[in-house]
């Protein structure tokens, strides 16, 4: 069965099914929530609000989204503008910079952390509840229902990873003996106390969530931005904390354009920043923010397949879903296939192409490109085989009937190959790696580089809670998923040298030195 219907086909149905259904649904929404995946339309739209101070709160402006699928205005943000954000500069500033907790200070909110993070998992692992969630991440950022159950899966996940005591283990100090009887120096995991997260559209509650959870646990008090086109999901999602025991004080929600939202961090100053999201938002902020930030940028991820031809249907199976799952919209998408002269007469690209081919709309294992507009890919396109020898090996076409408006893209798998000698031409690099984010990638001839996915099994989309997800080589680096990541983000080193005596028997005043 197809587990998702286009909204015209589920208002007829609600139509066909009357009354009776529709409340049969609303007994199936969960207690904490506010909207109905299902029911959300053009005559019934669903509010998005923000969160300060402890309460619920709306703007003076309301910023109307257009539904992906079919264009109709279907959900309002309240956006706060830049004369609204008073509230918000307040409640990070009551924030002490020494945080809400810390190893010497109101050490029983590591366990509350660690009974939110049970609770809280246990009701996301409810099949009402994921379901919820995973129907909801489709209205807003459109991928298969599969795609978006994994999200939530893998935020549930991680919520059972921090249960009991394994919030304050990841405080875990240690200390080292001194020099003499009474000395010890002591490292500890300190919070920043006031902090800010801001992430894009793409994972609507699996980034937000992570790293917001993350920064609790050291001990922060997060105000937290996600994209306006997805708010709604962590929007249910506090709400959803909030039931579980989540101090209200604890969180500051906003939603707003990026440019209100830079005015924030300079009024408020955080003592840290996590930024998800584009390559030039992510530079703009780390001069705006003197370096007080941490980032998970762009990707431009590669694949390289070396001489050894072998499981070739498996590799074509992973290819297909690394580049076009979620409509290429995954930061670790496949961008770029090296692939050795070896594969040329292996079947792999025919392969490829048949996969590509299975996805529909239907289902959503293609849709919508949220950032980058089908104009724009095309032309993308027809640079890419401007270059001698380029050519499309499928896709490159514009979806056909559909109604997903103008403002976003629809296109087809698509994959250009590229001769290798010609992208290592000066000026060709640059275009073959700009980051289209949507379901485009390059095939190159020959194997040049390393990816850090290593092994016949080696895929480039994969970030589970079990995994570090990251950068390497950049200072700024940030990480999403596992303990250390959770301590290298949300939290500092802070040594403390205890020196409490004995002075040493007939201690006598030395000479100056
Ligand atoms: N490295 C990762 O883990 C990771 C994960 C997901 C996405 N990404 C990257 O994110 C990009 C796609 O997301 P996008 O297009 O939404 O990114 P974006 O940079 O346009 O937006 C990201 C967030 O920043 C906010 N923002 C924009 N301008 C701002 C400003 N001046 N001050 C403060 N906030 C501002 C946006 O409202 C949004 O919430 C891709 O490049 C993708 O590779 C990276």
């Amino acid at each position: 069965m197809s587990l998702i219907l286009s909204r015209r086909r589920l208002a007829a149905a609600v139509r066909r099914s009357g009354p009776a259904a529709l409340a049969s649904r609303w007994l199936h929404t969960p207690p904490f929530a506010t909207v109905s995946p299902q029911e959300i339309s053009g005559s019934s739209p669903a509010e998005v609000q923000n969160f300060v101070q402890g309460s619920w709160t709306t703007s003076g402006n309301w910023n109307w989204l257009v539904d992906p699928l079919n264009g109709e205005k279907f959900i309002k943000v309240a956006e706060v503008q830049e004369a609204e954000i008073k509230p918000f500069v307040e409640s990070l500033s009551n924030c002490p910079k020494h945080g809400l907790h810390n190893p010497l200070k109101a050490p029983e909110r590591y366990l509350m952390y660690g009974d939110i993070s049970a609770k809280a998992a246990n009701m996301l692992g409810q099949p009402v509840v994921s379901d919820f969630f995973a129907k909801l991440i489709q209205r807003v950022s459109p991928k298969s229902y599969q795609q978006a159950l994994a999200e939530v899966q893998v935020s549930q996940k991680f919520l059972e990873n921090f249960c009991g005591d394994q919030v304050r283990f990841l405080a875990r100090s240690f200390a080292v003996p001194g020099n003499h009887l009474g000395q010890s120096s002591n490292g500890y995991r300190w919070p920043y106390g006031p902090v800010a997260i801001i992430t894009p559209f793409n994972f609507p509650l699996e980034i937000p969530l992570l790293q917001l959870m993350g920064a609790l646990y050291m001990g922060n008090k997060p105000v937290l931005k996600v994209d306006s086109k997805v708010s709604i999901v962590m929007d249910q999602m506090l709400r959803l904390l909030h039931a579980c025991g989540m101090p209200a004080e604890d969180v500051d929600f906003i939603n707003s354009d990026g440019i209100t939202m830079n005015k924030l961090l300079l009024e408020a100053n955080p003592k840290m920043t996590l930024f998800t999201g584009s390559s030039r938002i992510a530079e703009k902020l780390a001069a705006d923010l003197k370096g007080k930030i941490k980032l998970e940028d762009a990707g431009f991820d590669w694949k390289i397949l070396g001489p050894d031809v072998q499981e070739v249907d498996y590799i074509a199976w992973v290819c297909d879903q690394d580049a076009y799952a979620c409509s290429g919209q995954k930061c670790s998408a496949q961008s770029i296939l090296f692939m050795h002269k070896n594969w040329s007469s292996s079947g792999l690209l025919d392969k490829m192409k048949s996969l590509s081919e299975r996805r529909k709309l239907e289902d959503l294992t293609i849709g919508p490109v949220l950032t980058v507009t089908t104009s724009s890919m095309i032309e993308h396109m027809k640079n890419l085989l401007k270059i001698p020898g380029s050519k499309v090996l499928f896709g490159g076409e514009p979806l056909e009937n559909h109604s997903i408006p103008e403002i976003y893209g629809a296109f087809k798998p698509t994959a250009v190959f590229v001769p290798l000698s010609e992208i290592l031409k000066s000026g060709n690099f640059e275009l073959v790696t700009r980051e289209i984010f949507g379901p485009f990638q390059e095939v190159l001839g020959r194997s040049v580089n390393g990816t850090t996915y290593a092994g016949i099994r080696a895929r480039t989309t994969g970030a589970p809670q079990n995994h570090w997800f990251g950068p390497a080589g950049d200072p700024r680096g940030a990480g999403i998923g596992t303990p250390e990541a959770i301590k290298l983000v949300w939290s500092c080193h802070r040594e403390i040298i205890y020196d409490i005596g004995p002075l040493p028997k007939n201690w006598a005043l030395p000479s100056a030195t």
